[in-house]
């Protein structure tokens, strides 16, 4: 099965975590899902290298601190199996810009449940859960 590899941020402001929505996908389990903004490593890069890029990317978002990683999750989806190693980073604002995603939220932890997650996500949202 075809493997990717991705990073993910989970981005605080005080003690709220930005999720932001994917577009409408031909992939029905991913389409329109809330997940944490990131993306593929490509070849050569550093994870943290490629987490600055996507939010870059996605966000025009650069974080004021990056932690260590938090989690590494390996999920099968059915088209093919994603390992998403994901981070906490920090934002100084809540004003963060969407370049990809349809919608965004800025939720505290107990809130996380209340969206549709990628299923690869439930891990980490459980985790932050389980940490509070
Ligand atoms: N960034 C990110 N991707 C996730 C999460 N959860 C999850 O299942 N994924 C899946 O991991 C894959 C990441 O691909 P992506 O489309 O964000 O990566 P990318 O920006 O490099 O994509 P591109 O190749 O279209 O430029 C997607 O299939 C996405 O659905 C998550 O929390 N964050």
């Amino acid at each position: 099965m075809n493997k990717i590899e991705v990073v993910a941020a989970i981005v605080y402001f005080k003690n709220e975590i930005f999720c932001v929505q994917r577009p409408k996908d031909k992939l029905s389990y991913i389409s329109e899902k809330f997940e944490f903004p990131g993306g593929k490593i490509e070849k050569g890069e550093s994870k943290i290298e490629a987490l600055k890029r996507e939010l870059i990317e996605e966000l025009n978002f650069t974080p004021i601190k990056i932690d260590e990683l938090f989690l590494t999750v390996i999920h099968e989806y059915p088209d093919f199996e994603l390992t998403m190693h994901s981070f906490k980073c920090y934002s100084k604002t809540k004003d963060i810009q969407l370049n990809e995603h349809i919608s965004s939220e800025w939720l505290t932890i107990k809130n996380l449940d209340k969206l549709d997650w990628a299923e690869a996500d439930i891990p980490i949202v459980n985790r932050l859960i389980e940490n509070e």
